[in-house]
């Protein structure tokens, strides 16, 4: 069966016309002991008609039958060790890890970012605030990269405001690498006023290939009105954009 789409931008623009929107993309979120973002994200993702989130556990083997995945913020593991140690040991990512090296679109949203880097796969870590304290704040981002699957719709240089909630927020990452990961434009957002001491105020990185996107800051808060602002849910249009696109073949995008 196929499901007509209606694809719009935080703007009510169409992205695309309804006429090539014909399929409907499964994104899997993942859930562990501890997330508690997943309900705000699976609410923001079901915004975009086209996408179908589903909540899946930390105990699958596989991810096969999806076409994105986010890993969503939280205390997993109640934060202990250290954040994301314990969640990026757990079956799911190894599921996780064939999915993303196969090119599928990867999220990972504030504490799915750590996990992520904890996991390997994006490079570096994320440290205590150079404060020591829980920040809960509106965070002004500029937007360098838009080769990602989630940013593929905004203009580079973009401005936007999302929230930042976390204690461990402070990208780290050793001189000479991070030098190579400028050089490969992998910063895919800065602070424009760096809220942690995280290097070169990075709040958003890619990996090489640009299909995993880590991010600190919170779009699926910032994405119905009643949250205050739709900046956030350019994140996910911006999906189900690039899953059109990549499903057309010898298209522009190619993810898995
Ligand atoms: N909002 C979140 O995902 C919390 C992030 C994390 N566990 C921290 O406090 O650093």
């Amino acid at each position: 069966m196929t499901t007509r789409i209606e694809c719009v931008n935080t703007h009510s623009q169409k992205i695309l016309s309804s006429d090539t929107c014909t399929a409907s993309f499964k994104v899997a979120i993942l859930r562990f002991p501890g997330t508690n973002c997943e309900m705000d994200t699976f609410e923001a993702v079901s915004r975009v008609s086209g996408l179908l989130p589903e909540i899946v556990g930390h105990m699958a083997q596989s991810l096969e039958p999806y076409d994105a995945v986010i890993v969503p913020g939280g205390f997993s593991y109640g934060d202990y060790l250290r954040t994301g140690a314990i969640a990026a040991r757990t079956p799911v990512m190894k599921a996780l890890r064939d999915f993303a090296l196969g090119g599928g679109a990867v999220l990972g949203i504030c504490n799915g970012f750590q996990i992520l880097a904890e996991a390997g796969l994006l490079p570096g870590i994320l440290l205590e605030n150079s404060s020591r304290k829980f920040i809960c704040a509106d965070t002004p981002l500029i937007v360098e990269q838009t080769k990602t699957p989630f940013t593929s719709l905004f203009s580079p240089g973009s401005r936007l405001n999302l929230p930042i909630a976390h204690q461990e927020g402070r990208y780290y990452l050793n001189e000479k690498d991070l030098a190579l990961l400028e050089e490969n434009a992998q910063v895919v957002m800065r602070y424009q006023k760096n809220p942690n001491g995280a290097l070169h105020d990075i709040a958003a990185i890619s990996n090489l290939e640009g299909n995993i996107l880590g991010m600190m800051p919170h779009p699926e808060r910032r994405s119905s009105d009643e949250t205050g602002s739709t900046e956030g849910l350019t994140i996910f249009t911006s999906l189900l954009s690039s899953l059109l696109k990549s499903s057309v073949p010898d298209g522009p995008i190619k993810l898995r």
